[in-house]
């Protein structure tokens, strides 16, 4: 997508976005009546108060609370599937249409959300608007305990000591010659970083100081530098062309990877930016999956698309983006089951996915967001090659940077696709999706002496 090009252009990911007060939700959005009403309300509102006090990411940081409410619950009981989450085999086929999504109601916003005094956010949101349907101004964010960049750093903390420890003794009373470069060559490729980005750092190090004394500081310095500049080009907003609401996004990955949490945590940034969200729960292999994108949908008051387990994830998709159509949605976010990358029938069916989505608009989905756990080395790399060729992947977020991540390979990732990646998770809360900022990732990798906080 042709970013600053385009009218109508949410974009997120990236820069600073001031919220503006002329800016409103456009009126049939607000205006719209009220979907199907709940026939039995005491007992959704028991199911949701029960999910949400069952819920293991609750915690007081969360802002929105249960604003949605579905018409009907998941049929199948929410419970913790076997240690074996990959399917004996693919899902029963069903038409589209003859699935019956479990779609909420539309919900509305927060009463207090009118009343709020319009923040300024304190710092980059992650989305910037340049036109178009707009959103209320953002809810303030809770202070954290640990800054995003602290839990980074600290994610990062194995990878970038390791490192710097060894570069330290390997530049110890010694002048940079081509063993030395050889060497610090290897390091660099055993941290993920890739041969490429190996290659650019030891050849500026190289044309700075060979033959003369070299420091870890400085080796660490041009680390940082050289990382920067691959990661600088893929550090790019997630845009959200609404002229061609909605914008589907398809959130794809190999299993556990952060899928259903990054979805939950983006559907949070969306509705505060005042966008109307419909979450699609496809992950029809895994009860859990389904309940837990349900309570997302609660805490963020995106309207939520449901069906049984093993129902037909495609049919799932296909409904979740008619219902979104219908309800005038801005975003469409839709889950997958993970999958391996080596399981064919499987990614069989996400190309499916991606076909049928395609029948209600020839364009959906418009993204498709591949997530990457960071503690995942070199596999990453074959995911992504594998995912992108036959879903399409055009964006990446890496999450779980705040465990005990590796990152390195995000680099190696950069340099070899130069797929944008807008997020990057910190964190299992609702807040802990950042957008991805080339220089403080660099930084945290290389471990340059670096102690202010973003
Ligand atoms: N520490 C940390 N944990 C995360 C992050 N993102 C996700 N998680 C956790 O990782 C686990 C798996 O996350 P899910 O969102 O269920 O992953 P998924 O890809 O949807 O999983 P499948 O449905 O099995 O494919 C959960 O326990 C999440 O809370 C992150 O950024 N940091």
């Amino acid at each position: 997508m042709a970013l600053g090009f385009m009218k109508n252009v949410f974009t997120f990911g990236k820069k600073e976005q001031k919220p503006q007060e002329d800016q409103v939700v456009a009126p049939e959005e607000e205006t719209e009546a009220p979907q199907t009403a709940t026939t039995e309300p005491e007992q959704a509102e028991a199911a949701i108060t029960e999910a949400v006090s069952s819920d293991p990411w609750d915690d007081d940081s969360i802002v929105g609370g249960v604003v949605g409410r579905s018409s009907e619950e998941p049929e199948t009981p929410p419970e913790e599937p076997g240690p074996e989450k990959e399917p004996a085999g693919e899902a029963p086929e069903t038409s589209a249409q003859a699935e019956e999504p479990v779609a909420a109601t539309p919900v509305e916003a927060p009463p207090e959300a009118a009343e709020e005094p319009v923040p300024a956010p304190k710092k980059n949101q992650g989305f910037e608007i340049t036109a178009g349907p707009t959103p209320e101004a953002p809810k303030p964010l809770p202070t954290k305990k640990l800054s995003w960049f602290q839990r980074l750093k600290a994610g990062l903390f194995r990878t970038s000591q390791q490192l710097s420890g060894q570069i330290t003794a390997l530049f110890t009373k010694r002048k940079l010659d081509e063993e030395a470069l050889e060497e610090l060559e290897d390091l660099l490729i055993q941290a993920d970083l890739g041969i490429e980005t190996a290659m650019r750092i030891t050849d500026t190090l190289s044309a700075e100081r060979y033959g003369r004394d070299v420091t870890g500081k400085d080796v660490t310095r041009i680390m940082a530098d050289e990382i920067t500049k691959v990661l600088q080009p893929v550090a790019r907003p997630l845009a959200l062309d609404l002229s061609k609401k909605p914008h589907v996004i398809l959130v794809v990955g190999v299993n556990g990877t952060g899928k259903t949490t990054t979805i939950g945590k983006l559907a949070a940034k969306l509705t505060r930016a005042g966008l109307k969200v419909t979450l699609g729960a496809g992950d029809t292999f895994r009860a859990a999956a389904i309940e837990q994108l349900k309570i997302w949908s609660d805490r963020t008051g995106a309207e939520f698309v449901g069906t049984k387990l093993g129902a037909d994830a495609a049919g799932l998709a296909y409904d979740a983006l008619k219902r979104g159509q219908e309800n005038g949605s801005d975003v469409v976010i839709i889950d997958t089951a993970g999958r391996l990358q080596n399981k064919a029938e499987l990614m069989d069916e996400l190309a499916k996915i991606v076909r049928v989505l395609g029948k209600l608009d020839p364009d959906a989905p418009h993204t498709v967001l591949q997530t990457l756990d960071a503690t995942t080395g070199q596999n990453a790399m074959s995911q992504v090659e594998i995912f992108r060729n036959v879903a399409g992947v055009s964006g990446l977020v890496m999450t779980k940077l705040d465990g005990t991540a590796r990152g390195g390979i995000l680099v190696a990732i950069a340099a070899k696709h130069k797929l944008p990646v807008y997020f990057i998770g910190v964190g299992e809360g609702i807040d802990d999706l950042e957008p991805f900022e080339a220089e403080e990732f660099a930084q945290a990798i290389a471990g340059t002496p670096e102690e202010e906080e973003a």
